[in-house]
């Protein structure tokens, strides 16, 4: 059986999938899995074709410490406990730069290019080319796949992709990039078979994971989205703060003699959720907690996708649908319930009993925005790239390069 194995690695978990190849270039799942817990409870669950158990295995914190680790992990488990050797790999990386402007077959060139955006995405870009560089050392001529998060947004205007700085910064690529758009990606395909005619309209996408953003789709294409130049950007995350005045960052810097290092490491791991909160960067735990400053947090999440819904629908000049994807998005009734609330005043209801089963559509139909809940599968859209990058190779045929 060929497969195409698929590596996601986000800030808080290691995801990975193996799909069969059907004939006429069909995909079939044949493992999901994820390690997470990283550096707190890891564990490694994997399910199999029909959602059926594979592996659920907890493991000490010291042996799982960090997403290297958690990769080292789920590879030896595919590949010493069920053989599995794929004749492709499709990569989720984070950050594209300016020049990616749709997924690529890697060589160490890309690599090479792909490494001069570490500094742009210390929490994913790092975690993204290891295990590229180790196919690639191990396995040369076994083909893999570049996916970006930064390719669905390149079609903003120019008007979206500009800060205000001088303009000679825009040439060498200090932009308003846009990330999550792999799952964006797949939203917009899957709400154009769910729902043809809203997928044709104005949406707005609400990912809300361990890292979180939302953007706002036009007849299938980004046209804005609330992170920028990096992950920093728009709602509060986990760990990021999201939208914050530089002069914050000013402050600690020359205020409180933080340096360039300190400063990145605060951003990216100390503020958000868990910063606001003092108790956890996970939703779940935020949700169970008893402390006000968790209950604050909570709020602020809520608050802030509000606003920037409010600023998407004015890049869209109006509103047609509403959805909520990832690991909040799909799984939190509370958050959704807050979430449709605060918008109610553009006319969106929930329909509570719909909301609790996570259903499709939660929304009523006195409500004049439909609201929708749609898991994301940013690794079948790896694979499908993936999968059409290796058809449309000039030469070999994909069976050569088989990892053993
Ligand atoms: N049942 C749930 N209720 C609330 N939040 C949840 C639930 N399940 C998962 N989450 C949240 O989803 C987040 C992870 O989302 P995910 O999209 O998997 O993130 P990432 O891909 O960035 O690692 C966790 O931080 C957790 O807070
Ligand atoms: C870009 C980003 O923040 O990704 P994740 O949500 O997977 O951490
Ligand atoms: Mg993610």
């Amino acid at each position: 059986m060929d497969t195409i194995l698929v590596v996601n690695a986000g800030s808080s978990s290691v995801k990975f999938q193996v799909f069969s190849i059907e004939g006429e270039g069909r995909l079939r799942r044949q493992i999901k899995g994820q390690v997470d817990g990283i550096g707190s409870r890891p564990r490694l669950r994997a399910s199999g074709t029909s959602g059926d158990p594979m592996a659920d295995r907890a493991y000490p914190i010291e042996a799982v410490a960090d997403v290297p680790a958690a990769m080292g992990l789920a590879g030896n488990w595919l590949r010493e406990e069920l053989r599995i050797h794929p004749i492709a790999v499709g990569h989720r990386v984070v950050h594209g730069g300016p020049d990616y402007e749709r997924p690529v077959l890697i060589d160490h060139g890309v690599v090479a290019r792909l490494e001069r955006f570490i500094s742009l995405a210390p929490l994913h870009q790092p975690h993204n080319l290891a295990p590229i560089r180790s196919v690639l050392a191990n396995f040369p001529s076994l083909p893999q796949v570049a996916c970006f998060d930064t390719a669905f947004h390149r079609t903003h205007a120019a008007v979206a992709d500009h800060y205000a700085i001088p303009h000679q910064l825009h040439a060498e690529g200090v932009r308003r990039y846009g990330f999550h758009g792999l799952s964006y990606e797949y939203i917009a395909k899957t709400l154009s078979q769910i729902a043809p005619d809203l997928a044709k309209q104005r949406v707005i996408v609400a990912h809300l994971g361990s890292g979180a953003s939302m953007c706002a789709i036009k007849n299938g294409r980004s046209v804005e989205s609330t992170m920028g130049f990096t992950a920093l950007d728009g709602l509060p995350m986990g760990t990021r703060p999201g939208q914050i005045d530089p002069g914050v960052v000013l402050y600690l810097m020359t205020e409180k003699g933080m340096s360039a290092s300190d400063m990145q490491n605060f951003l990216y791991r100390d503020c958000g959720l868990k910063g606001l909160s003092g108790v956890s960067n996970d939703m779940r735990e935020l949700e169970a907690s008893k402390d006000p400053k968790a209950k604050l947090a909570i709020d602020h999440f809520v608050y802030r996708i509000g606003l920037n819904t409010g600023m998407l629908a004015a890049a869209l000049q109006g509103l047609d649908a509403f959805v909520f994807t990832a690991g909040i998005g799909e799984n939190s009734a509370t958050i959704r319930a807050r979430v449709v609330a605060q918008l109610g005043w553009l006319g969106m209801t929930l329909d509570q009993t719909e909301n609790a089963r996570h259903a499709r559509l939660i929304s009523r139909s006195d409500g004049s925005i439909p609201v929708y809940v749609v898991p994301t599968d940013e690794e079948l859209m790896i694979a499908q790239h993936t999968l059409s990058l290796l058809m449309n190779r000039p030469s070999s045929h994909p069976q050569q390069a088989r990892a053993s």
